[in-house]
């Protein structure tokens, strides 16, 4: 499975941990963030990863920056995506099951590290539920 990530400066140190992480266990990762501390801007990253997940060239995508609000709000602009905001694995299990999320945010100010990485194992091995959820998530206008 091939799985796109990207981050601003404040999430490199989250970033290279769950890259390590997913290499690993022999997921293939598509790396759109910075690889610097230095300030950038979060929109530059998000839409590469938004691209690649609606297009299919990714399964999955995983933001991080320092709250997540800028690249959740940033990734939903897209058509096909489903982004979520996550900070615990109940909120995580829940974005898969009921919202199919294609998209993880982690806030890293706001998650440790380890945290981060046991985010991204549950949003991995959680299925979408369907059933009502699909239901619902047909009626997110622009979203399917
Ligand atoms: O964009 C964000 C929130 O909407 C992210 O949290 C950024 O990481 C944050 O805004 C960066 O802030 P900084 O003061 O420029 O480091």
């Amino acid at each position: 499975m091939t799985i796109s990530i990207g981050n601003d400066h404040a999430g490199t140190d989250y970033k290279n941990a769950i890259v390590k992480h997913l290499e690993i266990q022999g997921y293939t990762v598509i790396n759109h963030g910075t690889d610097s501390h230095d300030s950038v801007d979060y929109a530059d990253f998000v839409h590469p990863v938004a691209d690649d997940v609606e297009n299919g060239k990714s399964t999955y995508g995983i933001l991080i920056c320092g709250s997540a609000n800028g690249v959740a709000i940033t990734a939903n602009k897209h058509q096909g995506i489903r982004a979520g905001l996550c900070w615990n694995k109940e909120i995580v299990e829940l974005i898969r099951g009921h919202n199919n999320a294609n998209i993880l945010c982690i806030p890293a100010r706001f998650t440790a590290i380890i945290q981060a990485v046991e985010m991204v194992d549950v949003f991995l091995k959680t299925e979408f539920e369907g059933g009502r959820h699909l239901r619902r998530i047909n009626k997110i206008p622009l979203s399917c």
